[in-house]
């Protein structure tokens, strides 16, 4: 049994549908120890022949055995894993892997194989050695001359300890000093137990070896044993190999985007700019939206909502709030009380003789802030407490003067008998408060007013104070969520006062929000495809070499996650590069706006920049999606021909 046998191999090309025959019933046996060359005329079949020995290529007819073992039934792993094992390729064009180091081009092959770490450099450094190629070692393949790449091809192709080197042409490009050393080289191999075949031109190369076989029209016209085949050991070492590791593969992504660094520092600056956009509108709406709330709740106690009944379906609209609706406000969960007030629109002061309209009047309640109380105190029975606004119809230079003066106070009425009655009160001026409380006057005085003049009172809201602001919401949710029994199942209630308007104020912002980031995103969507296009050029540049890998034995699912993570590095890096521009930009924006307006407009929060840095990976990887499945799926030797 020979060690690898080729039995009546056939082979055709197909171009157009017209078959070229190109290997025409080819049987070979081939021994360790042996260095065949093999002649022929150009266009004669010789790598096609080389390509189904290396199992680059299994469309042929016929068997290929390795030790009496046909390779037919090899599935996709187990051609990968013979690539890796049993074969070392040495090609004419050395087919070196340019981004990375000669000890890195070395190692890809090396990390294929279960030595440790430390082993594999050693064997990487040891080999090169041996080439002569030690003081090379950290140069890149443009780096060195042609002798020395072959050499680097020949260390790379010994490094997994294969039974079998395939050298095609391998001093095709060299000098006749050079193809002397090569030669030697090969020689050495021989002599170390392998099988090494070598497809050549020269003459001189082929005296060389220890049998020389020729091709003439896809057929062996001609196998000389020229010399002793070298001795070989009956149980010769195998270095177990594995496929190559994800960690190996996320180096290879990062060297190759070291390698290409202006590049990729180029489109990792593009695709950031997206996400920075999206960033910068996300803190620019929490923000904004921070600034108006603080604005408000400035004017409003936050904690305190008021309550009137939700009057849009009901004719004549019911308005009244009652002690009953009150007691049921302060029985839920966080209420601290719940109390009735009383809002009125139609008053009028006056004082000496001047009138003024009052946009509205309410009784004092527990939405106003003690703060809001700008001058003198808030309001007894029988007091006022008015706005700077009216106290400056009164006195336009000391509207402050006003305090402690009587003005008579009107607002008009309906009494029992349907007649309008203008109701009036003589009230003492107790303080200035700011504008947006209004005119403030206490429960009793505006009772009284009504009892006097006989017309009945009732109140028309429910001020409910809450213990915190967090709890709020819930317990608006909760007032909103009672229901009118006769009318057929509607909100009863409604919230009203500034509270409300800062509710809808935030619906707006936030839609706004989206709205801007929306659009933003857009620039998220060109930088997707600027890293799909980017991906797409990088599989095509990079054709070769997923050729030169998938020679190796490197696996399809190897090559995918190769450029998946770069897709992956380039989303995180550039996220990483948009939190530091949204940062900065958060920094310049927010000293300005401390300074203009003492509030920072911008608030990027910690999950806004997660979101960022989600988004940016994962719409990488989505982009690397379809060029990373289209170069696992290359054919090796069209891979490896490309130009
Ligand atoms: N993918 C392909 N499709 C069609 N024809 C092909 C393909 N690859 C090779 N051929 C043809 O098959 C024949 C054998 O090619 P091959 O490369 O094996 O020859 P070779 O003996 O190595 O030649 P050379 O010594 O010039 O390198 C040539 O005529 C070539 O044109």
């Amino acid at each position: 049994m020979s060690f690898l046998e080729l039995k009546d191999i056939h082979k055709s090309y197909y171009v157009n549908k017209e078959e070229f025959k190109v290997l025409k019933g080819i049987n070979l046996s081939f021994e360790r120890g042996e260095f065949v060359s093999i002649l022929g005329e150009s266009g004669g079949g010789k790598t096609t022949l080389m390509n189904i020995i290396g199992g680059l290529d299994a469309r042929y007819t016929g068997e290929v055995l390795l030790n009496g073992k046909s390779l037919r039934d090899n599935n996709e792993k187990k051609w990968d894993a013979y690539r890796r094992e049993t074969i070392g390729f040495i090609f004419q064009n050395f087919h070196l892997i340019s981004h990375l180091s000669i000890l890195d081009n070395v190692m890809v092959s090396l990390e294929m194989t279960k030595l440790s770490r430390k082993e594999q450099l050693a064997r990487a450094k040891e080999l090169l050695e041996k080439v002569g190629l030690k003081e090379h070692i950290h140069k890149y393949p443009n780096q060195i001359s042609g002798g020395q790449k072959q050499r680097v091809a020949i260390a790379r192709a010994l490094a997994s300890d294969p039974e079998i080197i395939i050298a095609d042409e391998p001093t095709g490009a060299l000098d006749s000093q050079n193809t002397k050393e090569i030669m030697a080289l090969l020689d050495d191999i021989a002599k170390d137990d392998k099988l090494v075949i070598t497809v050549t031109h020269s003459q001189e190369v082929a005296n060389h070896g220890t049998r020389i076989v020729h091709m003439e029209d896809g057929q062996i016209d001609q196998d000389d044993h020229i010399k002793e085949t070298f001795p070989v050991s009956d149980n010769p070492e195998v270095l177990p190999t594995k496929r190559l590791g994800f960690g190996a593969t996320v180096k290879m992504a990062l060297k190759h985007m070291r390698y290409n660094l202006t590049r990729n520092i180029l489109i990792i600056f593009g695709a950031s700019i997206g996400i920075f956009s999206v960033l910068l509108m996300l803190g620019l709406g929490t923000g904004v939206k921070g600034y108006i709330n603080h604005e408000i709740y400035s004017q409003v106690n936050p904690t305190s909502v008021q309550v009137a009944q939700k009057t849009n379906s009901q004719k004549p609209a019911k308005t009244e709030m009652t002690q009953s609706d009150a007691d049921k406000f302060a029985k839920i969960k966080n209420v601290k009380n719940a109390k009735l007030g009383y809002y009125a629109s139609g008053a009028t002061v006056n004082y000496n003789k001047t009138n003024a309209q009052l946009q509205f009047v309410q009784t004092k309640n527990s939405t106003m802030m003690a703060k809001n109380l700008k001058k003198g105190n808030q309001p007894k029975s029988g007091e006022i407490a008015i706005t700077k606004a009216v106290a400056k119809k009164f006195n336009k230079k000391n509207p402050n003067q006003m305090i402690g003066k009587k003005i008579t106070f009107y607002l008009p009425g309906l009494k029992a008998n349907n007649q309008p009655v203008t109701m009036k009160k003589s009230l003492k001026v107790s303080g200035i408060v700011a504008d947006s409380n209004g005119p403030v006057i206490t429960f009793n005085t505006i009772k009284s007013l009504y009892k006097e003049n006989n017309v009945k009172f009732y109140p028309n809201f429910v001020t409910v104070k809450i213990n915190e602001v967090g709890n709020v919401d819930k317990v608006q949710d909760k007032i909103k969520a009672y229901k009118n029994s006769d009318n057929k199942g509607k909100a009863q209630y409604q919230i009203t006062g500034v509270g409300s308007i800062v509710d809808t104020l935030n619906t707006y912002i936030q839609l706004a929000v989206y709205v801007l980031a929306g659009i933003a995103g857009i620039s998220l969507l060109v930088s997707a495809i600027m890293i799909i296009v980017v991906l797409y050029i990088s599989v095509t540049e990079r054709t070769k070499e997923i050729g030169i890998l998938r020679a190796l034995g490197v696996r399809k699912g190897d090559i995918r996650n190769l450029f998946i993570s770069e897709a992956f590095f380039l989303g995180l890096f550039s996220s990483i590069l948009a939190l530091i521009f949204g940062y900065l930009a958060q920094w310049g924006i927010n000293a300005i706006s401390d300074s203009a307006i003492n509030y920072s407009l911008v608030g990027i929060t910690a999950g806004y920049a997660t979101f960022g840095i989600v988004i940016s990976v994962v719409i990488s990887l989505l982009a690397a999606l379809a060029p990373s499945r289209r170069a696992a799926k290359m054919d090796p030797i069209e891979a490896l021909s490309y130009e």
